[in-house]
């Protein structure tokens, strides 16, 4: 399967054999999850390239979550692989993946995410603070997402007193602050009206390319997953309809 730019489009569910591991940041190899009694995953393979935007589509309680949540190192998979950059993740300690969360990963999620004791500004400073930046500079640099996301003039508000589409633009900026590696979004439009929500991906998607940061989003919108490189759906636990489309460069 080609990486360079051209969109081979793979109904098959897709065969981790097939992917040299090097040219994938983020993958997922037979990974198998249970809830007690209830399968979320029963073999979900993926493989991310660098770079690339990925929407996670599929019917409401297929695994979509659950994968992204294994993908993140959230979730530990009861078997099968998770790889950031080659690295296990699945066989890290709860310490040693905490830090990759802090230090690689950015994560937007659909609700409630923003510190409400906390103005926006210090939310967007709060990655680089806990990275061990100094005040001064960390609130400097998240100032800088202010104007970049149409968000000037609210730097001192908290959450309370933004709107649903403005709050979710500072978690934006918040998630990709610190430079992150990968950001991973889960529902990221999914509290916000159709318009609103058109205007955060494409912020998202634009911040994204202009960093180089790998996207993983869940999304059930496809105005959402149209913004995607590629879009793969989950069902019943696995993965399919992979295709390798454009990789941003
Ligand atoms: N914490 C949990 N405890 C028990 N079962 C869970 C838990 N989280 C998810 N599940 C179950 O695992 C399966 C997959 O859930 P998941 O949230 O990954 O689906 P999803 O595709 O993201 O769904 P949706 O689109 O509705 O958000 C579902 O059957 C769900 O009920």
């Amino acid at each position: 399967m080609s990486v360079d730019g051209t969109s081979t489009a793979q109904p098959d569910e897709f065969q981790p054999d097939e992917f040299p591991s090097d040219e994938f940041v983020v993958e997922a190899r037979d990974v198998v999850l249970s809830f007690g009694q209830t399968p979320a995953l029963r073999g979900a393979n993926l493989a991310i390239a660098r770079g690339e935007i990925v929407a996670i589509m599929g019917p409401s309680g297929s695994g979509k979550s659950t994968l992204l949540h294994c993908l993140a190192g959230i979730l530990t998979p009861d078997s099968g692989e998770v790889r950031f950059d080659g690295l296990r993740v699945d066989q890290l300690r709860e310490t040693e993946r905490s830090a990759l969360r802090r230090d690689r990963f950015g994560f937007v999620f659909q609700f409630g995410q923003l510190v409400p004791e906390l103005t926006a500004e210090e939310n967007v400073a709060l990655p680089l603070l806990l990275g061990g930046a100094r005040r001064a500079a960390a609130l400097s640099e998240a100032r800088g997402w202010f104007g970049r996301l149409g968000l000037d003039g609210l730097e001192g508000r908290r959450s309370g007193e933004l709107s649903g589409g403005q709050a979710q633009r500072v978690a934006l900026a918040r998630a990709l602050v610190a430079k992150p590696d990968v950001l991973f979004a889960d529902e990221p439009t999914g509290s916000l009206d159709s318009l609103t929500g058109e205007q955060v991906i494409e912020m998202l998607v634009a911040s994204a390319r202009e960093q180089g940061t790998t996207v993983v989003i869940v999304t059930h919108e496809p105005r959402v997953a149209a913004c995607a490189d590629r879009e793969v759906v989950v069902r019943d636990g696995k993965v399919s309809g992979l295709s390798l489309g454009r990789v941003a460069s």
